[in-house]
């Protein structure tokens, strides 16, 4: 299966008015893939449907060859989320919530090594609520990763890292793509998005404004970097608004 996920005329309303709108997407086995848009432009919306923990008031989602509405148990196994918070027990280590996820799972990557990649190895017996937000963050990839999915999602990937540490992030995570991994992440970061996506999606107030590579998302604007194009991509109207 070439297309892992699939998103036909996706629509999420919340009070009569679309946070999404007849969105279409496909993203390819093996590849990174950016949703992008401004606070509120309706990628968690989105991710939601997707995942099949809101239901879509119009279209359709398949990923993995699944509905994720019904199939949403099969398609945990092969699924992993990244959190941007996630609830825990207040005096639970960085090694008992590792325990703790993979008996959630069938399969298992081993979580220490994946400490070690991420760098936080030496944070094993510390409380997570003591680990700094940067650290907290490439936990919350790990968990991510344990379950060994063959997609992963991550939201605001590396909000609140420090340049190294994100750095050492994209590297692992492109080192993760190269061994067959599905990337679908959400990001604020121009630069992280030119160094990790194959493709992106550039949302705006629920509608997608540009689907391609981000070259082809320069190329297509009047500018010659992608930080300028996607603020001309969301902030047109505005724009021509004051016009
Ligand atoms: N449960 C809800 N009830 C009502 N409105 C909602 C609900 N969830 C989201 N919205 C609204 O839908 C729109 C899209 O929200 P969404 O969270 O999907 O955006 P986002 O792109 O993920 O934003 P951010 O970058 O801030 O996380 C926003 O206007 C938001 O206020």
């Amino acid at each position: 299966m070439k297309e892992i996920i699939k998103v036909n005329r996706l629509t999420k309303c919340y009070a009569g008015r679309p946070a999404v709108n007849k969105l279409e997407l496909t993203v390819e086995r093996g590849t990174i893939f950016g949703l992008l848009g401004a606070n509120g432009a309706g990628k968690s919306t989105t991710i939601e449907c997707i995942l099949g923990t809101k239901k879509a008031d119009e279209g359709k989602v398949t990923i993995l060859g699944m509905n994720p509405y019904t199939d949403r148990k099969s398609l945990f196994e092969r699924v992993g989320v990244q959190f941007q918070e996630s609830s825990y027990q207040e005096k639970i280590t960085v090694r008992e919530l590792c325990e703790v996820t993979e008996s959630l799972y069938r399969e298992t990557e081993d979580s220490f090594e994946l400490l070690k990649k991420f760098k936080i190895d030496d944070k094993k017996k510390s409380l997570v609520k003591d680990l700094s937000g940067g650290e907290r963050q490439r936990l919350f990839i790990v968990l991510a990763l344990i379950g060994k999915p063959d997609v992963v999602f991550l939201d605001e990937l590396t909000t609140g890292l420090d340049a190294k540490a994100r750095r050492e992030v994209w590297k692992m995570l492109s080192a993760l793509k190269e061994k067959g991994l599905t990337i679908f992440l959400t990001s604020h970061f121009m630069d992280e998005v030119e160094a990790l996506c194959d493709k992106i999606c550039i949302l705006k107030k629920g509608n997608a404004v540009f689907k391609g590579t981000v070259s082809d998302a320069v190329k297509d604007s009047p500018f010659d970097n992608l930080e300028d194009a996607y603020l001309w991509y969301t902030e047109e109207e505005e724009k021509n608004e004051n016009i």
